[in-house]
This record gives structure tokens, sequence and C-alpha cells, in this order.
């Protein structure tokens, strides 16, 4: 199975387990109170240190009460003390954590505060403020609740200036937004996740500190019930009677230990940071089965496409229409193509998923995935694949989508495929993907229907879709053509956060440079169905070689410095049957020579030996 799958797999069994275990410790206690016919408090010398039996279950303690009726008042005592330390913390975490991030002059102090209290360990701090406050429920959990704070602080902090860091809060300041609308709105509801998952291991963490404070003798006093106190009067008799000490002790890890597994699994699922990890398992996945293991291919590659040519076929002729394409694209990395319209990028990206018209194929080359070949794959399992690993958006966002299903119907489908969440699963993941490509009422959207939305909304929904299963290939065909210029930059912001937090890989197809540059690491450079200029970003945008490739950087320049008039590149695009002899793009190029006219350019590695260009001006 893959690895992914475990992992998902493993997250909802710990979140189960760790619900199933606490709910069994919540009916033991009701339906204890309810059965007990014991006083908690009641001594009865004449029967102490009875041993477990039919009718003290639990055994007598050292004065005779009946250990299983304190157990279940001490189970309450504990869950009380936890819940309002974790509820406490967490709201007095919030309050410092939030007001750190956004109010720069208060951080120091607020920070300055956390730090010191964080530089003593937790317990010898509670150990110490409850013994300076006296012992009893309100002043343990005063104690713990100063002790647990700062450390909630310090992840809201952090998860605080992240969102601050995010477009849509700039774009709401920018909007006129109040601080607190946007604390409310935009803050608080997108660090709820590491929030949540950090009052849990603090509702755990306080329920065991509890223990070892009156274990201590400075927490919950006698004769009043606890199970920590009750550990602490066992630990004498422990020869003579272990269960005193032994049943609150099994009770105190059992609830530790459910805790602490509903932690782990709301980690995995809520925590942002954890959406990562799952990518760095990809990195590491086994290929699936099928795979051709000959070939030398270096394995960083997720993808990589080796003299690609691919035909179209009518009843007469078959034509060339891209030609001898290679590429490559890395774990994380980014790759642009780009290209004017009838380049042939759309073919080459189409065919990776075999998405091309029936009548298009690929003549020669292939395109691998790890070291799978894509090209020799079969349908069913090359289906698998897509999706999954490789995710895919389109130009024309309003027709990718499904005018007759809901946008959950449509998210949910590959969610439930792919990964095969419970019912519930699936619901908060489309939230999660509706919130990451800032879908402001996830709830609504899910329940409309592509119709109901602008065609950014619909990008965005597609762009969800597409990553909704952790893919580690994103390959996007001018996602933001079909969109006006504000919502362009929109998309083009989402996808650059994804790519970022999500570590996805990117090949992204435009014709115009300030997309391509603004997203891809590395840029290949389309004419004609042939790659002319290949080369990272920087080389590309501060050293073009290629004339093509200098003429599409200096119209991207006249179109953002707002020149009324462009440099056209005069010409049209050859189509794929016209019989060029030499290069291409030579009839449109004003350094054309007599050689560029006869002789086709081969493509060469350049001086510096990090790109490769086709052009006889540079040999
Ligand atoms: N089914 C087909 N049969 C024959 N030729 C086709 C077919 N589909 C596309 N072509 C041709 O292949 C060439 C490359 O098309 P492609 O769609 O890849 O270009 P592109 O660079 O992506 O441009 P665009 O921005 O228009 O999508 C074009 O000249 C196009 O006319």
């Amino acid at each position: 199975m893959h690895t992914i799958l475990k992992i998902r797999e493993k997250t909802n069994a710990y979140i189960f387990t760790g619900t199933v275990l606490l709910a069994i410790v919540f009916m033991f206690s009701t339906i204890g109170s309810l059965v007990s016919a014991f006083d908690p408090l009641l001594t009865a010398p004449a029967i102490r240190l009875t041993a477990p039996g039919t009718v003290h279950w639990m055994g007598t303690d050292d004065v005779g009460r009946d250990v299983f009726t304190r157990v279940i008042c001490g189970i309450r005592m504990s869950m009380i003390i936890g819940f309002a330390v974790a509820l406490i913390s967490g709201l007095v975490g919030t309050l410092a954590g939030v007001s750190a991030a956004y109010y720069p002059v208060t951080s120091k102090v607020i920070m300055r505060i956390v730090d010191s209290i964080m530089a003593f360990p937790t317990i010898i701090l509670a150990i110490i403020l409850a013994g300076i406050m006296g012992a009893g429920m309100r002043n343990i959990i005063i104690a713990l609740s100063i002790s647990y704070f700062p450390m909630i602080a310090r992840v809201v902090r952090n998860a605080t200036a992240e969102v601050l860091a995010t477009e849509y809060v700039e774009s709401a300041e920018v909007l006129g937004k109040s601080n607190t609308y946007i604390i409310f709105r935009y803050i608080l509801p997108n660090i709820a996740s590491p929030l949540i998952v950090q009052m849990t291991y603090t509702f755990a963490m306080a329920i065991l500190n509890e223990s070892i404070l009156s274990f201590l003798g400075v927490g919950i006093q006698i004769p009043t019930p606890s199970l920590g106190g009750m550990a602490s009067d066992g630990r004498n008799y422990i020869s003579i009677a272990p269960w005193i000490i032994g049943f609150p002790g099994l009770v105190i890890s059992w609830i530790v230990l459910s805790l602490d597994l509903l932690g782990d699994g709301l980690r995995e699922i809520m925590d942002p940071k954890g959406r990562v990890a799952p990518t760095d398992f990809q990195k590491n996945v086994a290929p699936p089965q099928g795979a051709d293991k000959t070939r030398d291919i270096e394995m960083q590659d997720l993808l990589r496409i080796e003299n690609l040519t691919v035909v179209a076929a009518d009843e007469k002729h078959t034509t060339k229409i891209v030609s001898e394409i290679s590429l490559a694209v890395r774990n994380g990395e980014t790759m642009g193509i780009i290209g004017e319209s009838g380049c042939g990028k759309s073919i080459t990206a189409m065919s990776i998923l075999k998405l091309t018209e029936p009548n298009i194929y690929i003549d020669k080359g292939h395109i691998d995935w790890g070291n799978i070949c894509l090209s020799e794959l079969s349908e069913s399992s090359l289906r698998k694949i897509c999706g999954k690993e490789i995710g895919m958006i389109f130009q024309e966002p309003m027709t990718s989508l499904n005018p007759v299903f809901t946008i959950k119907q449509q998210l949910s489908a590959p969610i439930r495929l792919h990964l095969g969440l419970s019912k519930t699963g699936i619901h908060q993941r489309c939230i999660r993907l509706m919130q990451d490509v800032g879908i402001k009422d996830p709830e609504k959207t899910l329940k409309s229907y592509p119709h109901e939305l602008s065609g950014g909304m619909c990008q965005r929904v597609a762009i969800a879709i597409a990553i909704s299963c952790d893919p580690q290939l994103l390959i996007a065909d001018e996602p933001t053509t079909a969109l006006d210029v504000t919502i362009q930059a929109q998309i083009l912001g989402i996808l650059k956060k994804l790519i970022h937090t999500n570590h996805m890989a990117l090949l992204i197809i435009s014709h115009d440079m300030g997309v391509i540059a603004s997203l891809s690491e590395n840029i290949t450079v389309m004419y004609g169905g042939e790659i002319v200029e290949q080369d990272t970003r920087d080389n590309i945008i501060e050293q073009a070689s290629h004339p093509y490739t200098k003429k599409l950087i200096g119209a991207a320049e006249e179109l953002y410095d707002g020149t009324d008039e462009l440099t056209l590149v005069r010409g049209n695009v050859p189509l794929p049957g016209d019989n060029i002899i030499g290069c291409k793009f030579a009839p449109r190029c004003t350094l054309s020579t007599q050689k560029c006219h006869t002789e086709h350019p081969p493509l060469t590695q350049k001086e510096d030996g990090a790109g490769t260009v086709r052009c006889w001006n540079y040999l």
C-alpha cells in the first residue's frame, strides 16, 4: 500500500483509539458513580486493606475507604482540573500569542515573560507555585495554568505570524478591515488547528502533573479523592495492598495515553506543518509495480521527459507536433514552459498523462515518473497516478468543473477514490482544501454548483481538486489566462503558497513571461514544437541567449511597464506541417543569417553548462 495511505490510516487509528479510550473512562466514571454504594470519604478501620472482591471491587485503602468509589471521584476531579487548565492556559496563551504577533511593541514584553517562565521545567514551576499558593483544587489549576500558558503562547504567536504574512490578510488590511475584525475573522479560525492540538496535550499533562503534585502532598488535600493523592496514600502499602496505588495509577496512565493518542492524531491531521510530512515521505515512496528498473534515471527526478516526439495522424499524413522535448522536474521544483500559442506546450503537458486527443500519440522518446515509464503504462495504471500523485489544472476553470455536480461532490471524488477517508474525514479535508485555496465560506461553496461561482472561485476550486490528494507534482496549463488581472494575481499567490507549504513540484505552462518568471525556478522556452532555450529562471531573465526568449522578455517588460505600443514579434508561429529547413524562428528573427534559413540548429549546451540553447548565433 502507498506510504501516504498508511500514514493517514495510522493517524485516523490514533484519533479513533484515543477517543474510544477516553470514552471508556467517561463511561466508567459515570456508570461507576451510579452503581457504587459507598461513600468515598467514609472510613471503616475494621475493613482496612481488604483485597479486591465482590463487595469492594478494587479493595479498600488503609482507613477502609472503598477504592473503586474513590477512583470514580478521582477521575472526575482529574478531568475537571485537566479541562480547566487546558481552557485557561488556552485563553491566556492565545491572548498573549496573538498580541505578541500583532503588536510589535507589546511583543517584547510578552515574550520576555513567556521566555522567563519557560526557563523553568514545567513541573518544578508548578510545584513551586502550588507550594507558595497552598494546596487545593483552585490553586492547582492556577499553578498549572501559569506553567502551561507560555507553551501555548509560543505556538499561537508563530501561527499568527504565519497567517499575518498571507496575502488575504494583507488584502483585508488594504480594504480597511479593523484589527478586531482581522483577529476574529482571519487569525483565530486559521490558528485553531495548532491551538486545539496544543490544548489537548495540555489537558493530558495537567492530569499527569496534578497526580504528581498530589503525590508530593502539594495537590488535592486529604481526604478529597484524587488519583494522584490515592497513589500517594498507597505507596506505603505497595507490598501488602498494591491495589491502593495500582488502580489509580492504571487510570492515570489510561487517561494520559488516550489524550496523547488523540493529540498525536489531531496534530497529524490539523497542524499545517504536519501536512508537509506526507510529502517528505512521498519523496521516499517506493515506486508502483511495472517500473522499468533498467533505465538509468536520477532518483531525484520526479518527472523526466526525454527526446519526446508527439505526432498527429489523419487518414493520409502523420505530422510532427512536438519534437525532441527533454525536461526534468525534481521534487519540490518548479518548471515553467513558455511560448506563444501553437508552440506545442499543451500537447507536451497533455502527453504526460496521455490526455491528448486520440489522433495524437507519442512517436519517440519516453516520459518517466520516478522509475515508471508513463508512456508505456496502461490506461488503468495511469489513472492510479493521475490525481493522486500528479494533479492537473486547466486554462478554463468553468469548463474544467462538471456543471451538474456540486463542488463538494467533485472535490470528494478523488479523495474517496485515492485516500479512502471516512465521510467525516472527507468533509474535514474538503473544508481544509477550500481554506487552503483562500475560499472564505467553505461550507457554502461546497454546496454550490459551478455556475453559481465566479471564474476566479472556480479556478480556486479546480486547484483544490487538483491538490486534494497531496500530489507530488501539479501540472498547471495556463491557469490564469482566462481570468482578469486581479484574480490572476490571487491565483498565482495561491499556487506560490501551495508549492511552498505542500512541498509540491510544479510544471506550469503559460505564454506570459511574467507568470512563468514569478513561479518557476527553471524555464523551458518552446517555439514551433521544439525547445529553443532551457535554463534557470535567473539566467533566462538576466542573460537570455535565444532571440525568441529575448523577445518574450522584452514584450513582458513592456507590458508590465505599461508601454502603449508593444514591440511585437512580426509573423506567426509555424504550423506543425510547415516545411521549414533551417531555424524555425529565422523568418521572424532580426539577427538571422543565411545559415539560419538553410540549416536546422541543434540544441547546444551553453558555455556555463547550466542551460541549453538552439541558435546558430550562439555557436
Ligand atoms: N488534435 C489535433 N490534431 C492536429 N493538430 C493539433 C491537434 N491539437 C493541437 N494541434 C496542433 O498542435 C500545435 C500545438 O498545439 P498546443 O495546443 O500544444 O499549443 P500551445 O503552445 O499549448 O498553444 P495554446 O496556447 O493555444 O494552447 C498547434 O499548432 C495545434 O494546432
